[in-house]
């Protein structure tokens, strides 16, 4: 059974669709990470689940249960970290997970579920003098409570320093290793690296893009930077011809150093080119996509039109998926 089934879901607000046609299944047992930048719509999705929001169109199943009509019994089995959540200053970190426990009618002992997330010498301290890394940790041991068969972090890492953030990319890992399904939202790519089975991409209300992060970095083959020392000038005729070969996105001239952005098949007929119109080779090599490019790529192309074009797009990364149409 999915943990998670969206199909066509649209959320409107007055003039804004902050989600539109939205169909999505994540597994039980998956580590999804549901990516896009500000405003994207990650939040509204995740509202949806929650029953917080309800769709204008489309249905939203959780854990078996349809989201509007059995919310009580999704939250029963749901945990979340929300974004910006918000500590009880004058409360111990333990009153904070004992009130989980009762409001979820646990009988979890705080104390464990602190030990999780490793604050359990921090359990008798109120909760106002921590750290933002250690508020981030209490949240999550209050998700965590009556050990829920789903977790739903909302940018779990943000505000975190880079060990806070290893730090909660361990408990998740170790939650998906008690068999839960993890679904969290991130606007940063390195940081569900790590973790995900799979990710989706959600631009402007659109999911442009799902896949395992190996899957998204061969659709976005296009986009490896060749980089190539050349021993003389390269007219621009030669500079066209070259701009012409299949498989080459784009070329930047640099004084003796070319800059051609291309598929790997493509790499070979660059540099023989180059040679054939007597322009000598000195040296080459080639950049990978960052992952910050990667994202950028399924984030920042002119318009969603151009990289989503029906709902087979989006089952599977299918070699042409948002990254062919973004330049460098
Ligand atoms: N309650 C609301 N009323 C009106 N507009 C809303 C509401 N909630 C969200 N929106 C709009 O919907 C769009 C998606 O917002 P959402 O908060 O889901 O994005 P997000 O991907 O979570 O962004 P961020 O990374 O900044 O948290 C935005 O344009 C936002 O302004």
């Amino acid at each position: 059974m999915a943990a998670i089934e969206l199909d066509g879901v649209t959320k409107r607000f007055d003039d804004v669709t902050a989600v539109s046609d939205l169909s999505l299944t994540v597994e039980e047992g998956e580590v999804f990470g549901f990516l896009g930048p500000n405003g994207a719509g990650k939040s509204t999705t995740i509202n949806l689940l929650l029953d917080f929001v309800r769709p204008t169109s489309g249905t939203v199943t959780v854990l078996g249960h349809d989201a509007r009509e059995e919310s009580v019994a999704v939250r029963e089995r749901t945990g979340v970290l929300p974004e910006g959540f918000d500590v009880y200053d004058r409360l111990t970190g333990r009153a904070h997970v004992e009130f989980a426990v009762d409001s979820k009618e646990s009988d979890a002992d705080p104390d464990a579920v602190l030990e999780r997330v490793g604050l359990a010498d921090a359990a008798d301290r109120k909760a106002g003098g921590y750290s933002k890394g250690m508020r981030q940790r209490l949240a999550l041991a209050m998700a965590l409570v009556g050990d829920p068969d789903l977790l739903i972090l909302d940018e779990p890492s943000s505000g975190l320093d880079p060990a806070g953030a290893k730090e909660m990319r361990e408990i998740v890992l170790s939650e998906a290793g008690r068999g839960t399904t993890v679904f969290f939202s991130s606007h940063i790519l390195e940081q569900v690296e790590s973790v995900c089975d799979r990710v989706g991409i959600l631009r402007a209300g659109e999911l442009v893009a799902v896949d395992s992060i190996d899957g998204l970095r061969a659709a976005s083959d296009a986009d490896a930077t060749l980089r190539i020392s050349v021993g003389a000038a390269v007219d621009d005729g030669l500079l066209a011809e070259i701009r012409g070969l299949a498989g080459v996105s784009s070329v930047d001239r640099d004084g003796d150093v070319l800059q051609v952005g291309c598929d790997s098949d493509a790499k070979t007929t660059v540099v023989t080119t180059l040679e054939d119109d007597g322009v000598p080779v000195e040296d080459f090599s080639t950049q990978e996509t960052s992952l910050e490019d990667l994202f950028l790529s399924y984030t920042e192309a002119e318009s969603a039109e151009e990289s989503v074009d029906g709902d087979e797009k989006t089952a599977e990364t299918d070699g042409e998926t948002g990254s062919a149409e973004v330049s460098r």
